[in-house]
């Protein structure tokens, strides 16, 4: 890891050190790294980092200067905290390198690679998906607080508890409970409305109250004659299913519901539809990840698993996700529809169906299309036409985290990475096809992003932005920034790889060094 000061071990000339003084470097900077670790979950630190795997930070202070790091940094607090800053990108292959280089050069010395190096190579792997994974951000300040976004007087407590997974769901379900939806501002209920609104900020029992507000003001329980008790029985079962994973878990669907619920105001829906319809995507939007395993349908299939049997291939997951919905309301006093009429029940549960099973990405296209077909000749009063819309604005608040702010949306990238690779590990391990976009090896965040944004974002959003202009500034605008930022960062780590390959050049004959430079040409320009 390149953090500035703990570097000043490697001169640029390493290559050419002898063997004892390439190891006593690397042993310093071995020291360095678990120092670092120490020190970062030692001290409380509130850095507001925009970092994430293979990056290269520097870190500096509330003045700008870059702050050397070493076990005796001082603890940081609320006035004067630590920043850390992206300077480049592609650890990985730097650290890689570095010790390949060593193991090779050991290995022709001695014949065998000596402990001292398999002992480095498992502490960077091992620091590498500390580094990867995301659960040590949120306390790191990662998941930042926008001070302009503030809406809550509660700010987010580091999780301490020691509590188990029952005992602290009856802790949430006691604060929902405690809480009233007067409690919230209308600038809060203002922003709720907006693609701005800053997730991060709310733990899971305010989330349950947000919940709570969304169904209340766009008056269900008056309108379908639900009860409060069952209404929060049910937001707190929903709470209950979902599980504790990476990113497809209760605030993902929280930020889905709520995205949802922004583009029925934003696009004046209630004039258009009947609310019964806006329950079906509000409801849809909250249920359509319900039990989410954090492996999606390909792994499911290609692992036989229980679900992928039960449901013959067939969208597996989001077969699940539905029966689970309704498993939750075949208990009256969960049952948000037990007093409707039997044919209003069936209404509804045809179209939360159809909407929960459009989000499986493997129908995207004949989703798509269906509505590009319908879209100039679009009819609010054709049921047809209705009913793609609706699935069509479930699915895109599913994949709306690149129409918020980047400080909202980024983190969300990591929980995301952070579950593919969880995958692409263990399809790895079992021997199992391994999804590309997941692979660690092969995926960054900046090759993610573009590639989804050009090619699965843009034109879903830019067609239901042809319906409703006014969604141009809410969804298409911050897309297209995520875009330019990411497209950004991507040339930004092909060069820092190209400087690398440069460096590791140096020192060979210059006719392989020209050989080489002239392939990669041909190979860019191709
Ligand atoms: N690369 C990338 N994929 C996303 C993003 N948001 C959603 N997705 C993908 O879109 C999919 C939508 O359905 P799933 O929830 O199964 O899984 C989601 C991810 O695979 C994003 O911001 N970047
Ligand atoms: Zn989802």
């Amino acid at each position: 890891m390149f953090l500035c000061g703990c570097f000043a071990p490697f001169p640029s000339h390493f290559e050419s050190l002898s063997l004892p003084l390439q190891l006593f470097c690397v042993s310093l900077w071995s020291f360095c790294i678990s120092s670092w670790c120490v020190c970062v979950s030692s001290n409380l630190f509130r850095a507001a980092a925009e970092a994430g795997p293979h990056h290269i930070l520097k870190m500096y202070n509330t003045n700008g200067s870059v702050v050397n790091i070493s076990p005796l940094l001082e603890a940081n607090s609320e006035d004067s905290y630590y920043r850390l800053e992206v300077v480049a990108s592609n650890l990985k292959s730097e650290l890689n390198w570095l010790l390949h280089y060593l193991e090779s050069k050991v290995n022709e010395d001695l014949g065998k690679t000596p402990t001292i190096i398999s002992d480095m190579k498992s502490q960077v792997e091992s620091f590498k998906r500390k580094l990867e994974s995301v659960e040590h951000l949120s306390w790191m300040g990662l998941f930042k607080e926008d001070s302009d976004h503030q809406l809550s007087k509660l700010s987010p407590k580091p999780k301490t508890s020691q509590l188990s997974v029952h005992e602290e769901h009856q802790q949430v379900r006691r604060e929902f409970l405690n809480m009233s939806t007067l409690q919230v501002t209308e600038e809060v209920r203002e922003h709720l409305k907006t693609p701005i609104f800053d997730n991060w900020q709310w733990e899971d029992a305010e989330m349950l109250v947000l919940l709570q507000v969304m169904f209340t003001d766009l008056e269900f329980l008056t309108a379908f004659h639900i009860e409060l008790d069952v209404l929060q029985n049910f937001l707190f079962k929903v709470y209950c299913h979902y599980n504790s994973i990476p990113f497809h878990n209760f605030r993902h669907c929280f930020c889905v519901t709520q995205m949802m619920y922004g583009l029925i105001w934003l696009t004046d829906l209630r004039s258009k539809i009947a609310r019964i319809d806006l329950l079906i995507m509000l409801t849809s939007a909250l249920c359509h990840d319900l039990d989410h395993p954090g492996y999606n349908n390909v792994y499911q299939i290609n692992a036989q698993t229980d679900l992928a049997l039960r449901y013959n291939d067939i969208s597996p997951l989001e077969n699940h996700h539905c029966a689970v919905a309704f498993g939750i309301m075949s208990k009256q006093e969960c049952n948000i529809l037990k007093n409707l009429t039997c044919e209003q029940y069936k209404y509804i549960r045809g179209g939360m169906i159809k909407c929960i099973l459009a989000t499986d990405m493997a129908r995207h296209n004949e989703i798509l299309n269906k509505f590009k077909t319908m879209r100039p000749v679009f009819n609010f009063t054709n049921k047809e036409h209705k009913e793609v819309l609706m699935n069509i604005m479930v699915k895109v608040s599913d994949i709306s985290n690149e129409a918020r702010p980047m400080a909202v949306a980024e983190p969300w990238l990591d929980c995301l990475l952070q579950e593919f690779f969880n995958q692409s590990d263990t399809e790895k391990l079992k021997g199992l096809p391994v999804t590309p976009f997941m692979d660690r090896d092969k995926v960054s965040k900046p090759s993610s992003q573009t590639n989804f944004i050009r090619f699965v974002l843009l034109p879903l959003f830019s067609e239901l932005t042809k319906l409703f202009p006014c969604l141009e500034q809410h969804i298409l605008e911050p897309v297209r920034r995520a875009l330019e930022y990411y497209s950004d960062l991507e040339r930004a780590s092909k060069e820092e790889e190209r400087t690398a390959k440069r460096r590791r050049r140096s020192g060979r004959p210059k006719h392989e060094e020209e050989e080489e430079e002239e392939e990669e040409e041909r190979t860019a320009k191709a």
